[in-house]
């Protein structure tokens, strides 16, 4: 399909160990001079899920969840599974795009370095009964600039509900500390991978200190 944009593929991966299994993951320009190495969970089969929610699970059974919320899009995976390995059953998930029923939900604005834009997170409010006074585990695939994971703490807390504990599979750099603040002690992530710029030999490295 031709297309003006700049083909992102740099052709080079990074592999990482998510508690004990190792995955591949394309790195993926941003930018001329800015890659990510881009995991797109639901890609990932099955397997992969039950194994991340077990070991998330296991993080945050301490923590003593009632609830998990996770965000639209690829938090859903994680918070079914998360659910399921923690022996729960219902779980909350905040929308992106408003659906018909949610006309009336609780908003939140975020922002993302993969999506273009300003976005917003939505709380069905037939969901509030679910939350308000519950221990809540808020769960994501990636956290990166925090910003997602802190319109999810938002609503959640918008709703009544204590937030304790944040579980992710990875953390990407370090911009999310500083956006989630004091928050940033509750996170459980099961790897950390950097973020990349172009050497000189026209490879992508990992930029020292993310
Ligand atoms: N590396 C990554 N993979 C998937 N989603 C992301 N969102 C932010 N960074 C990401």
């Amino acid at each position: 399909m031709p297309s003006d944009a700049a083909d992102p593929r740099t052709g080079q991966s990074w592999t990482v160990d998510v508690a004990g299994q190792a995955i591949d993951l394309p790195i993926v320009a941003i930018k001329p001079d800015f890659a990510i190495s881009l995991m797109m969970v639901i890609d990932l089969g099955v397997r992969f899920g039950a194994h991340v929610g077990q070991a998330l699970a296991e993080r945050l059974a301490p923590t003593k969840p009632e609830i998990v919320v996770g965000a639209a899009t690829l938090g859903i995976p994680v918070a079914i599974e998360v659910t399921r390995a923690l022996g729960l059953d219902d779980y909350v998930i905040l929308q992106k795009s408003p659906k018909l029923h949610l006309a009336n939900a609780l908003e939140q604005r975020i922002s993302s370095i993969t999506s273009k834009g300003e976005q917003r997170l939505l709380l069905d409010r037939a969901a509030l009964p679910l939350l308000a006074g519950k221990r809540v585990a808020v769960v994501d695939d990636v956290v990166a600039s925090g910003s997602s994971l802190r319109g999810s703490l938002e609503l959640v807390r918008r709703a009544g509900a204590e937030v304790v504990g944040i579980g992710v599979i990875l953390t990407e750099a370090k911009d999310w500390q500083e956006t989630l603040g004091p928050d940033r002690d509750l996170v459980h992530g099961l790897a950390h991978i950097p973020q990349f710029t172009k050497a000189a030999d026209d490879r992508w490295k990992p930029i020292p200190g993310t």
